[in-house]
């Protein structure tokens, strides 16, 4: 069996002592002992140690030496210190310098053992727990220096259902509505949609809407990783299994336990790890590579893809099994084009974070850049909405962000797309005498020209063969404007 229980290294020159020691915490922890410094430091690079008693007095190296040179070399490590000094205060120095815990003086009482391995331990968790948020805070507000206790609320609004943007009427609404449903069952969630519609923001939220919201959440890119580095970082490594590995390594499995793991893009993984992961689905244990203990784990696995994974299925590409084992409940986030309505909300949502992001101030965006925003299809979702309007707020002045800043790509699939259906509705419903109708044919045309040429009249007249002028009397005969209005009823 590997380790189930928080590790404790025993370091005292005496075995007697080690004994005893190893008595009172064997029943609650995970016991490793050495008699001398070498022997330390060889159990901490090859076993997951989070807390060290050391004695101070021992040939060699003092306890305080070691506990320095631990702290260096894995700080997370929660260090105890056994002395015989009654009065500690000529140590103080140095226990400021191997940044211990606690000292423990001569003759102890077991419960005094007891309790300062508890305590550390509690310790060694909270510190890991304040590094996960720290890092997840990151990832939602990077510059943001705020204290633990508002850290952690910020973690669970930002990662909540409300964190993905949408108005009452979006398609959204439903795959909100029935992945909070589902994310207080235990159940594997499949998550389809293409890249950047939000599958790793919605997988976070049903991790913080769940019991599980107090434990890990890891998400781990499986198409970017190598199947052997993946299977390294899923389910660990024991020090030398393969060339590289020079520690032990605990895998995001084992880290995560009690909580969840997001395997991003499922269907890219090779049938061989498909296989591997089958396994650890239908038995919850893990085996480090180079290791032949296995570890029952408690974590929950939601899968996210672009693929249409039952297709693939199909294409013999990935296990049918495999896809029964992680979609016990599907969702699909729908492209930004199919919730066009979205993005008048999301588009000045993210400018407002952009803004405080980078320190920039804006007056928002004109009704003609608003227009294009919501006319073009955005096929790399919201990822690329992100993109185009970090490129509008470092190019803006002073003033709104207008059309003007948009990409050319944008303003002319924005321009194509709203000619299309303006053209098809025209076509469709227009019903009149043929002149009015070619009229309000020319109003469109006009106006898609113009939003392709950004507004510069000069060149919009060249390319539609008229003078400037004659294109002034047009635009004012139709009452075009530029905030993308026809002033006449057409
Ligand atoms: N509805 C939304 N409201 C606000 N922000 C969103 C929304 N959907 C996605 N985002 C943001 O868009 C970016 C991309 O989202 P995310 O990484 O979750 O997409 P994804 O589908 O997992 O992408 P990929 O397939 O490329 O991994 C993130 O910064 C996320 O916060």
């Amino acid at each position: 069996m590997t380790q189930t229980r928080p590790g404790i290294l025993i370091v005292d020159d005496e075995p007697r002592s080690v004994e005893v020691i190893a008595r009172v915490l064997g029943e609650e922890f995970e016991v490793f002992t050495a008699l001398d410094a070498m022997r330390a430091l060889e159990v901490l690079e090859n076993e997951w140690v989070q807390v060290v008693f050391c004695d101070q007095r021992m040939p060699g190296r003092s306890g305080v030496d070691l506990l320095t040179e631990v702290r260096r070399r894995w700080p997370d490590v929660v260090r105890i210190i056994v002395t015989g000094y009654t009065d500690p205060q000529d140590m103080i120095g140095a226990i400021n310098e191997a940044g211990i815990y606690q000292f423990i003086t001569k003759p102890w009482h077991p419960d005094q053992l007891l309790l300062a391995a508890q305590g550390a331990a509690r310790l060694y968790h909270l510190q890991r727990e304040h590094d996960r948020l720290s890092l997840e805070l990151k990832l939602a507000a990077p510059a943001a220096e705020v204290r633990f206790a508002e850290q952690h609320e910020r973690v669970l609004r930002n990662f909540h259902f409300d964190a993905l943007v949408r108005t009452p009427a979006s398609p959204l609404n439903e795959v909100c509505r029935r992945a909070a449903q589902v994310a207080a069952f235990d159940i594997p969630v499949l998550v389809l949609g293409e890249t950047g519609t939000g599958k790793e923001l919605l997988a976070r939220a049903i991790h913080y809407a769940s019991l599980r919201s107090e434990r890990p959440f890891f998400a781990v890119n499986c198409g970017a990783i190598p199947d052997e580095l993946l299977e390294s970082e899923l389910f660990g490594h024991k020090k030398g299994s393969f060339t590289g590995a020079y520690t032990t390594r605990i895998g995001l499995l084992d880290q995560a336990d009690g909580g969840t793991i997001l395997l991003d893009e499922i269907g890219d993984v090779s049938p061989a790890f498909q296989v591997k992961l089958l396994r650890f689905l239908q038995e919850g244990e893990i085996r480090p590579v180079g290791s032949n203990e296995t570890r029952r784990v408690d974590v929950r696995i939601l899968a996210a893809t672009h693929r249409d994974l039952a297709g693939e299925v199909k294409a013999g590409r990935f296990r049918e099994d495999l896809y029964y084992r992680l979609a016990a409940m599907v969702l699909t986030l729908p492209p930004l084009r199919e919730r066009r309505g979205d993005l008048r909300v999301l588009a000045p949502r993210i400018l407002d974070s952009l803004s405080s992001a980078h320190g920039k101030r804006t007056q928002g965006f004109t009704e003609e850049a608003l227009a294009c925003i919501e006319a073009y299809d955005w096929p790399g979702n919201v990822r690329e909405l992100q993109n185009e309007l970090t490129r509008m707020l470092v190019l803006a002045g002073g003033g709104p962000l207008g059309a003007d800043l948009l990409s050319p790509h944008v303003l002319r699939g924005a321009a194509a797309s709203s000619a299309n259906a303006t053209a098809a509705d025209l076509a469709v419903k227009d019903t009149g005498p043929l002149k009015d109708r070619i009229e309000r044919m020319e109003a469109l045309i006009l106006m898609e020209t113009l939003l392709r040429c950004r507004w510069n009249k000069s060149r919009a007249a060249e390319e539609l063969g008229l003078s400037r002028v004659g294109l002034r009397a047009k635009l004012d005969r139709y009452g075009i404007a530029r905030d993308g209005t026809f002033g006449r009823s057409h």
